[in-house]
């Protein structure tokens, strides 16, 4: 047994430190980032923000009122094999898509065939599981590389600097980062294994640049200041499923409770979930996630202008005029409170 006695930080525990600006306007921020990969050769330009590959945040609705604004979805896996056919076909910036899968057999036979009927149309792929440390999913990431040279390969999820550079090496792009933080994950809870989600971004977002490769920073995120935290952290790209939840675009039945519209949420290893696709809970496990009922938030598209508001004016804040000087211009301060909640939670 090993104990780390340094303290790690989850974004409750910071605020980032104004700094002089010649920003004069938020209009002036530029979100847009331009990226290259380690590996493929695919050139990516938006903004780095990725609705999850959750059944209610990563869908083909979700996709298109995101990529409206240059944001992606990593689309989740439950899809027919000939609908995305079909969505891909059709996607014009490919970079605002990611098909999705895990390492199962089923999945990766679902991903040949659409690879087989639209050989071009998908360049980004998310590769994901709940715990990245296992020698399996190194090993599919490996040979998924061999077998797509030229494919944006996002891979995860793990917490520290080592894992980090062993996907990378592996042949990974952007690793996933982030145990347990999720607004639906009980991962923590049922296993004690997480690690604070600003540590993990800082750490691992180091790791990565120091070999060439990016992170994605996903899970814990409330509300868009939490996003700057993690620009600001040193994430590439930063991944939303409980701020894109409860939407329009979510997809899934609305139910009305005392007058008001609600939507179901839940983590995808929860029990919902399994009994969805999965027939059930297998026996030698328990579920990971959890269910909430959201009250319904109509179209994403305000939300979408909430969260790049917050993100332009946490820039101006620091004189970054482009989303890629966030981190440098970044110092965070701890603090043992982050927001006067006198009124209530909000
Ligand atoms: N970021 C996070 O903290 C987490 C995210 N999730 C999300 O939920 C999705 C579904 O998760 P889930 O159904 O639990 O599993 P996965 O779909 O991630 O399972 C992938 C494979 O890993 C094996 N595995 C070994 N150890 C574990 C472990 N501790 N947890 C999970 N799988 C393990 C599984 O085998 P076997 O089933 O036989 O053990 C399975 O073959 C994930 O793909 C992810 O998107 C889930 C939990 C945590
Ligand atoms: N431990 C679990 N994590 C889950 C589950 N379903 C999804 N997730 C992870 O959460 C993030 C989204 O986090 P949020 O705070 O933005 O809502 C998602 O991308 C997954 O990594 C689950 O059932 N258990
Ligand atoms: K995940």
């Amino acid at each position: 047994m090993h104990i780390d006695n340094e303290i790690k930080l989850d974004f409750k525990d910071v605020l980032i430190r104004p700094k002089r600006s010649t920003l004069s306007s938020r209009s002036s921020v530029d979100l847009v980032r331009p990226f290259k990969f380690l590996h493929s050769k695919t050139e990516y330009a938006g903004i780095p923000i990725i609705a999850a590959n959750m059944d209610t945040t990563g869908t083909f609705s979700m996709a298109e009122a995101l990529g409206k604004h240059q944001l992606s979805v990593a689309l989740h896996k439950h899809y027919d094999a000939k609908d995305y056919v079909e969505f891909f076909s059709k996607l014009t910036n490919k970079s605002t898509a990611f098909y999705s899968l895990g390492i199962g057999s089923a999945d990766m036979k679902k991903f040949e065939e659409v690879m087989k009927a639209a050989p071009d149309a998908i360049k980004y792929v998310c590769i994901d599981v709940a715990n990245g440390y296992t020698e399996t999913f190194v090993s599919f990431v490996s040979s998924f590389r061999k077998s797509f040279p030229n494919m944006v390969i996002m891979a995860g999820n793990v917490v520290t600097g080592d894992m980090t550079e062993e996907l990378l090496l592996a042949g990974a792009d952007i690793v996933k980062v982030g145990i347990g933080p999720g607004s639906v994950c009980t991962t923590r809870k049922m296993t004690g294994v997480g690690y604070p989600q600003l540590s993990a971004t800082i750490e691992c977002a180091d790791a990565a640049h120091g070999l060439g490769g990016l992170i994605c920073a996903d899970g814990g995120c409330t509300r868009p200041g939490d996003i700057a935290k993690a620009f600001g952290a040193g994430a590439d790209f930063v991944m939303l499923g409980g701020m894109f939840a409860g939407h329009d675009e979510s997809g899934g039945e609305v139910l009305e409770k005392d007058g008001k519209k609600y939507r179901a949420f839940y983590g995808m290893s929860s029990k919902s979930a399994m009994d969805k696709y999965a027939g059930g809970v297998a026996h030698y496990r328990a579920a990971e996630g959890k269910t909430v009922l959201l009250e319904d938030r109509g179209p994403v598209e305000g939300t979408i202008q909430d969260i790049l508001g917050g993100v332009r004016s946490a820039c101006t804040y620091v004189g970054a005029r482009r989303l890629k000087e966030l981190t440098k211009r970044t110092t965070f301060v701890r603090v043992t409170q982050q927001l006067n909640e006198v009124f209530g939670k909000s």
